[in-house]
């Protein structure tokens, strides 16, 4: 009888050896199936991850946000801040890389965000603790191989277990059955354009007056403050597979081009979060930011690829004067990512405190 546990036993420097070696094989699976989530079921996330001035500033620089109070102890103390918090966009994608493991690495996309609240500025050296909740699973009549999970998650600080973000996702997660469906079209869309404003405004500057300012000229006139920012930002390999996996983002999306090759995107795609804070930083760039306080109805309508590039619009919903501190005003703004051929790839409702020009 053949001693298997001998190491010259097999060759398996032999290709078809090898081969039929692999064939046999179960393989340790990572990630979970759409099966595997129920309504009420709570994880806790083991990963763990200890937020650094490095990081926020690999993903800042990367990402063309440049914010000073992000990177320097003296604006960050003008700005009220007791120290130099990390940049929101990295917490962000920090908290929900670590999820990525237990809720998406089977490889579904990423499809939308809501409720996200900054808690409170955190800094450099806060180690994470991250749960989430299942609030909501459904197949999907469109795309038979998939079905629908939404979580509540919360990432805290590990130490002092205060709340310092939460928010609901959306993700579509691969079926291990595919499920009959009631025949949905993939990608339909309406016929005909809709309507649009016959003006569009800018702001004239930065600061919260230039915002309210221009959107007091939408009162009267079929107008909307809406504009576009020249910057781009064409994803390589630093973008799309690096920043995901510094955050401990392990779904195949970003980083298996083998995998990925059979999926709707048929390649590796951009990490949602790192082709949202582009844009944001787009939009940022043309504006007097104080704080972020909140995003709504964030959506990814469409992969972003290597090559691709991404810039940003953004359009002005309200101004609110009595939402902030005395030095700043509440704007909300609707922001899109788009690529090269002009399609929305992301979009999003954010409310941030913008600095007034005293
Ligand atoms: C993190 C992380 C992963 C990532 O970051 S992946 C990268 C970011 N995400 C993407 O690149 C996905 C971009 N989206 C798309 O390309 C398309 O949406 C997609 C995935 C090809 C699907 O397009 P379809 O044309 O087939 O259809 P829909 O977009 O209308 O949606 C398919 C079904 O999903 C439902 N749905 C869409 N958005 C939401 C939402 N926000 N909340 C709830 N449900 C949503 C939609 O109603 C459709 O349902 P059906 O029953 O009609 O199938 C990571 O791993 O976590």
């Amino acid at each position: 009888m053949t001693d298997w546990t001998d190491p010259d036993a097999l060759d398996l420097s032999d290709g078809e050896t090898f081969d039929s070696l692999l064939d046999r094989a179960d393989t340790r699976e990572k990630g979970h199936f759409f099966e595997f989530f129920a309504e009420g079921d709570e994880l806790t996330h083991e990963p763990g991850l200890q937020l650094t001035h490095h990081g926020s500033e690999q993903w800042m620089g990367q990402t063309l946000n440049h914010d000073p109070a992000y990177w320097r102890a003296d604006t960050a103390r003008e700005r009220g801040f007791d120290e130099r918090p990390v940049h929101p966009d990295y917490l962000l994608a920090c908290v929900m890389g670590i999820t990525v493991e237990d809720l998406s690495e089977k490889g579904g996309y990423f499809l939308g965000r809501d409720d996200v609240t900054f808690h409170q500025p955190v800094t450099a050296g806060t180690p994470l603790s991250v749960t989430s909740t299942v609030v909501d699973t459904k197949t999907s009549s469109s795309r038979p191989k998939y079905g629908i999970v939404t979580w509540e998650t919360e990432g805290r600080d590990r130490e002092t277990g205060e709340t310092l973000v939460s928010y609901q996702r959306t993700n579509m997660i691969p079926r291990r059955e595919p499920a009959a469906t009631d025949g949905g079209a993939v990608g339909e869309q309406d016929e005909g354009g809709p309507a649009l404003p016959d003006t569009l405004v800018s702001p004239d500057g930065k600061y919260f007056e230039d915002f309210r300012r221009a959107l007091d000229t939408t009162q009267e006139e079929n107008t909307a403050v809406a504009y576009r920012h020249e910057r781009g930002r064409t994803m390589d390999d630093q973008l799309v597979a690096g920043l995901p996996l510094a955050t401990l983002n392990t779904a195949r999306q970003h980083h298996n081009r083998d995998e990925m090759a059979d999926s709707p995107s048929g390649d590796i795609v951009a990490y949602g979060d790192v082709t949202r804070s582009i844009a944001l930083a787009h939009a940022r760039s043309d504006e007097a930011t104080y704080r972020e306080r909140r995003f709504a109805d964030e959506r990814f309508h469409d992969f972003v690829t290597l090559g691709d590039t991404v810039y940003g619009f953004t359009r002005v919903l309200d101004c609110d004067p009595d939402a902030g501190p005395e030095q700043a005003g509440a704007v909300t703004f609707e922001h899109v990512a788009f690529n090269q051929e002009q399609t929305p790839v992301y979009s999003g409702r954010r409310t941030a405190l913008i600095q007034r020009n005293t």
